[in-house]
């Protein structure tokens, strides 16, 4: 495959040298931070799908929405996470830096990002975007929408794993509307957005939200029903009914003591063994476009628990 060496005109902050411990240059010792490239460089990519690492440092949906700022620095704190770790993927690793959005220009920030996935996505390569909170979702889908591969006609799917239906009806966007606003631009593009969700807390959306998804036909697992064999089902069941997905995990899905470093912190949550499973699962049936991970919030989290958690979903999706 080829290499990817453009630098998107869409990205704000050009990728940063990563850091870890170093036990030497040889193959047996790398870690992270010796294995991914700037996405300027022109490394050879191997036989594989490259991936490429690209974050979306914003503030603004959370703000919007109310919640607890800080996820715009979420990027740098998982890129930190992920560095030390052992590299162990037969894949090409890339960095394109980050979309950044300033203030309150989200909607300016969404549509530069999702220009930069998409060409990404029709570069070839396997796209992973760092939140940002969950208003990261929509940049993501106007990259996915806009690639080829969904232009061409392939059916997509979008899997959140979430304790929320993030479907509110408000005039102004924010990390609780991104998957209504796909519902609004698959209709408006003549089709249905085909949504699931993975960890949804009962006591955590209001009857209006759980008759939106109705309405929607949207496929949910509640959280306590989050068995390992009842998620690996359904989300068997929704991968065989597509050809492409877009797989967004936020981090309120996991139980507040294995994820304190969010917004929204889960009293019940899903246990981590399953969602890595699920991340597995996905990672294994060959439909994954792009995937994104959001809702981090360095400022809440305990000892970089949250950020190590987003770090390993990352590494078991990219493996
Ligand atoms: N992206 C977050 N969405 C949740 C937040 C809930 C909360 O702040 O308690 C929502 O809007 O429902
Ligand atoms: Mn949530
Ligand atoms: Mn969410």
């Amino acid at each position: 495959m080829a290499p990817n060496t453009s630098t998107n005109p869409s990205v704000d902050v050009l990728p940063t040298p990563w850091t870890g411990r170093f036990d030497g240059d040889g193959d047996e010792h790398r870690r992270w931070w010796q294995a991914v490239a700037p996405l300027t460089s022109s490394a050879a990519a191997g036989a594989s799908r490259p991936a490429v690492v690209l974050g979306f440092c914003s503030d603004a949906g959370v703000r919007r929405n109310k919640g607890r700022v800080g996820a715009a620095a979420a990027p740098a704190a998982i890129r930190s996470a992920l560095g030390p770790l052992a590299f162990h993927l037969d894949r090409d690793v890339f960095d394109a830096g980050d979309v950044v959005v300033e203030d309150d220009s989200l909607e300016e920030g969404q549509q530069r990002a999702g220009r930069a996935i998409s060409e990404l996505l029709d570069a070839g390569n396997l796209t992973a975007v760092l939140g940002g909170g969950h208003e990261t979702a929509f940049a993501s889908y106007l990259g996915v929408a806009g690639s080829n591969a969904v232009r061409s006609g392939k059916r997509l799917g979008v899997l959140n794993l979430d304790a929320h239906f993030d479907l509110r009806d408000e005039p102004t966007p924010s990390s609780g509307t991104p998957f209504l606003q796909m519902a609004q631009e698959e209709t408006a593009a003549g089709r249905e957005l085909r949504y699931a969700v993975v960890g949804i807390s009962e006591p955590n959306n209001t009857r209006t939200l759980f008759d939106t998804a109705d309405r929607l036909g949207v496929k949910y697992l509640l959280d306590e029903d989050c068995s390992a064999e009842r998620v690996e089902t359904f989300v068997a069941d929704f991968v065989a009914g597509i050809d492409v997905l877009y797989l967004t995990i936020d981090l309120d899905v996991l139980p507040a003591s294995v994820a304190p470093g969010v917004s929204a912190p889960a009293a019940y949550g899903v246990p981590l063994a399953v969602i890595n499973a699920v991340c597995r699962q996905v990672a294994a049936s060959g439909t994954l476009l792009h995937l994104d991970i959001a809702e981090l919030n360095p400022e809440f989290d305990i000892d970089g628990r949250t950020a190590k958690v987003a770090a390993r979903l990352v590494n078991t999706l990219l493996a």
